[in-house]
């Protein structure tokens, strides 16, 4: 696998893991904070859910009065119970809003208590409408149970919303449960003064049933006064809900109660042989005296509530908190994976591929310089400057080889020419004369040689001087070059003596050539440098091969013999082979 595609590859391997493994513990960092985010809306369904259960209560006392007064109730009770159903009707249509925004209570609930409330609504406004006389009080509690029974309805509601908010919030469970507690107290504290409404209403002593139902809520209410104050946690015992208690201890539990004990001495204390009796206040102003005292339980709950909104408010602030935490991290460590990918890349492998695509060039002999000289003081940098002496040396090297070539052929060429004429020398003929005839034999061809040997070439040395000769000698060689064709081959056999070899040709033909080289020289005036010009003359002998036996030795024997007889018959002229 090439190095950029396994970079590539590792790089998206790391993006993977590290996007894993932060998408994990962010999705669970979110979960958190989502859950945080439900359990502060159910808490606030808990709130508007013990609200909806506080004014239900409330509702009970002018739905009471209105049933228990003449036919048509008086304006001023009429008008109380038309502002206790609207503040009912109120706190309703907030917990409704409050559900349609998606919260856990489920509507059915809700739809259900508001069933029940028009029904029981419904009996209290046609009890109300009837004549006193007509109302039985089969009729009447029965639609003083049916009011009553709104009141768990709506805190039912509140134990679905507290449970949601539970899950989300652990550690409020106890103050939650104790706002319910405060909820029921209050419910149950309404109950107990309502039982003494009809007493008071028609001067009646309070009836076994009722004496035992007071004894009933009486229990029941300590029961729950002794578990709100039970202390579970630090929360429990903060100041605000430390100071409510007490404030209900005193105007509920000390006052309130008073006010109970009140009615029920002045119920035993009446004629035994008469259930008449005459009571110090009238159901209103019970209800004026008692109703102010449940206040403070009330302000129990508000506080309970308000110190599980505070610790939710914590709870969901800390989710926020490590959800952005998370996010940060999640960021920030992409950002240094990232970083260090670029890094790796631009630092290590990027070069490394650069260095390997100039060592794959120096090796196909490209020695293209760098685009630049690396300053890195790393490893890759010291690898890049070995990169630079490797291609110096490389090119030099590769200089050497050519020059040590170049030699080669130099020498090549002078082991072949005649160091003065610059024409061939005798072992370079050889060489090419045996080539020649070797191809004169593969074609049956005749092939011809001619010998020569300027004529008296002593006395010009001697008359002249040596460098005379010399420079006769490469004249002659130059006439005789500019004579010639392409193909014939011309060379010094040695001291003042020539050869030629014509292509492939018979005597005459060879015969024709010496002569014409004859007359050349002979017509050539030959300008020495100190300006003498001389004239000198050749002697040429000609000879001819031919046939498979033919061999250069003897066709130079031949030659040498015909030049032979050229000088003794006079010079200057040409002689064959006999
Ligand atoms: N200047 C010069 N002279 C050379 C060279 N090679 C041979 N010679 C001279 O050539 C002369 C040859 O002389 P000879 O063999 O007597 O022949 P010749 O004087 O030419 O007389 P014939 O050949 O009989 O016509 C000698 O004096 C050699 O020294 C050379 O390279 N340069």
């Amino acid at each position: 696998m090439r190095l950029t595609r396994l970079f590539t590859l590792i790089s998206a391997i790391l993006a993977l893991l590290v996007c894993g493994v932060q998408g994990r513990s962010l999705w669970a960092e979110w979960r958190q904070y989502q859950a945080a985010e439900q359990g502060l809306q159910a808490l606030q369904l808990v709130s508007a859910s013990m609200r909806v259960a506080e004014k239900l209560s409330v509702e009970r006392g002018p739905s009471n009065a209105v049933m228990g007064d003449g036919h048509p109730a008086a304006p001023a009770k009429q008008e109380r119970l038309r502002t206790a159903r609207n503040d009912t009707n109120a706190v309703l249509r907030q917990l409704q809003q409050q559900l349609s925004h998606g919260n856990t209570v489920p509507a059915h609930q809700l739809a259900g208590l508001e069933l029940a409330l028009r029904e029981a609504r419904r009996n209290v406004d046609q009890l109300a409408a009837q004549p006193p006389s007509s109302r039985t009080p089969a009729q009447l509690d029965a639609a003083v149970e049916r009011m009553y029974a709104l009141v768990p309805l709506a805190l039912d509601a509140v134990t679905e919303a507290t449970r949601a908010s539970e899950q989300a919030y652990p550690r409020i469970t106890r103050v939650l449960v104790k706002a319910r507690l405060a909820v029921e107290l209050r419910e149950y504290a309404g109950r107990l003064g309502s039982t003494l409404t009809a007493p008071l209403a028609t001067a009646q002593a309070l009836g076994s049933a009722q004496q035992q139902r007071l004894q009933f809520l009486r229990g029941r209410l300590e029961q729950l006064r002794q578990l709100i104050k039970m202390a579970n946690n630090d929360a429990d015992q903060a100041v605000h809900i430390q100071a409510a208690v007490a404030r209900m201890d005193s105007d509920y539990f000390e006052a309130g109660q008073r006010i109970i004990s009140e009615v029920e001495q002045a119920s035993s204390n009446g004629p035994r042989d008469s259930m008449a009796r005459h009571y110090s206040m009238d159901t209103a102003q019970f209800a004026q005296r008692y109703v102010p005292t449940m206040t403070p339980i009330l302000a129990v709950r508000d506080a309970l509530l308000q110190e599980a909104e505070h610790q939710a408010q914590a709870e969901f602030a800390r989710a926020r908190h490590e959800l952005s935490w998370a996010m940060l991290n999640g960021a920030a460590i992409l950002l240094v994976l990232v970083t260090l990918l670029v890094i790796v890349r631009v630092r290590v492998v990027a070069p490394l591929l650069r260095a390997t695509r100039a060592v794959v060039r120096l090796g196909n002999g490209d020695y293209t310089p760098p685009s630049r000289i690396s300053r890195r003081r790393d490893e890759i940098g010291d690898m890049l400057r070995a990169l630079a002496t490797l291609r110096e040396n490389s090119m030099e090297r590769q200089r050497l080889e050519q020059e040590r070539a170049r030699l080669i052929e130099e020498l090549k060429i002078r082991a072949d020419t005649d160091y003065l004429t610059g024409i061939l020398n005798r072992r370079a003929f050889a060489t090419a004369g045996n080539l020649r005839l070797r191809g004169a034999r593969e074609k049956d061809e005749s092939l011809a040689v001619i010998l020569f040997d300027i004529d008296h070439f002593k006395s010009v040395n001697d008359c002249y001087g040596h460098d005379a000769g010399d420079q006769v000698l490469i004249r002659i060689a130059e006439v005789v070059r500019s004579t010639l064709r392409d193909g014939e081959i011309l060379a010094r056999y040695g001291g003042e003596e020539f050869v030629v070899m014509p292509s492939f040709c018979g005597l005459e033909a060879a015969r024709a050539l010496a002569e014409r080289l004859r007359v050349a020289i002979e017509q050539e005036p030959l300008t020495l440098s100190d300006g003498y010009i001389l004239r000198v003359t050749a002697s040429f002998g000609v000879a001819v091969a031919h046939g498979p036996h033919a061999a250069l030795d003897d066709l130079f024997h031949s030659a040498d013999l015909a030049l032979y007889r050229a000088k003794s018959q006079g010079r200057n002229r040409v002689e064959a082979q006999l």
